[in-house]
């Protein structure tokens, strides 16, 4: 497989719930060696977008291309396990087809290794995020597909957690899809940037859609921003008044 070749793309695609319309029109394409970030406010569809991605929820119209014979790694949002069955962190990890010795490479990888004995319901939400991350991984993946793998995860977590992210899709060459809500730290770590609330609002690099109107209207109080004494009251300012956004 050659870089840059794209591994999903997802053309004009609608998901109407009910009377509801959740996705419109949206595209989306994510080649090969490249990390593209989905973000957008609660309920935007930014889940329902990816199990749509994954080919676990059919489109009520639109294509979705996923290159066939490629390995996917998803990290769902959350996993519901039953409290009362008892499942050790490695049974769990074996479960995915994880050997012991690539389980436990792959806990020191992102960060756990402490919790391979360790029953799942023991341990913390920021640990269960690592250990969800090492399930993803396990089986090389062409495509990584994370739904806010920093969610939980304490601050010093999430800039690691986010180099490893890098660090994976430079030595595997893997793409990487995400869904993220700290637009700070998630900026610095992707390529691209879509901005969802339903239909794709602005798409691009980090630095083009944080100076799209669009995502002003959504972020405009969260974007990246330094004071300017000299400044004049342009366009790009955000809603505390004074600050110029950069
Ligand atoms: N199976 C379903 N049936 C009906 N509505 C659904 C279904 N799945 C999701 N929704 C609705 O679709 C909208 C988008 O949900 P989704 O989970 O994709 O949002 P999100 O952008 O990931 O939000 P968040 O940032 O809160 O995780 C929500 O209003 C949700 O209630």
């Amino acid at each position: 497989m050659s870089a840059g070749e794209t591994l999903l793309e997802l053309s004009a695609v609608d998901l109407v719930l009910g009377r509801r319309h959740l996705l419109e029109r949206v595209d989306l394409q994510v080649r090969r060696a490249e990390i593209v970030t989905l973000i957008g406010p609660n309920g935007a569809g930014k889940t329902t977008l990816l199990r749509i991605a994954l080919g676990l929820l059919p489109q009520t119209s639109g294509k979705v291309y996923r290159q066939s014979g490629i390995t996917v790694g998803y990290m769902p949002q959350r996993l519901q396990i039953d409290p009362t069955f008892p499942l050790q962190v490695k049974r769990f990890l074996a479960m995915a087809g994880g050997e012991p010795e690539r389980a436990r490479s792959l806990l020191e990888q992102v960060g756990a290794p402490h919790v391979y004995e360790s029953p799942l319901q023991n341990i913390s939400g920021g640990e269960m995020q690592r250990v969800l991350l090492a399930r993803a991984l396990i089986r090389n993946p062409d495509l990584l597909v994370l739904d806010e793998p920093v969610q939980g995860v304490d601050v010093r977590g999430q800039v690691e957690l986010y180099r490893l992210i890098s660090a994976i899709r430079l030595e595997q060459g893997c793409a990487v899809l995400m869904v993220s809500h700290d637009l700070h730290l998630v900026m610095a770590a992707t390529d691209r940037v879509l901005c969802l609330n339903r239909h794709i609002c602005c798409s691009g690099t980090p630095e083009v859609v944080t100076l799209d109107p669009a995502y002003l209207e959504l972020f405009g109080h969260l974007a990246v921003y330094t004071h300017d004494p000299s400044h004049n009251h342009s366009q790009h300012q955000d809603s505390s008044g004074g600050a110029d956004v950069k």
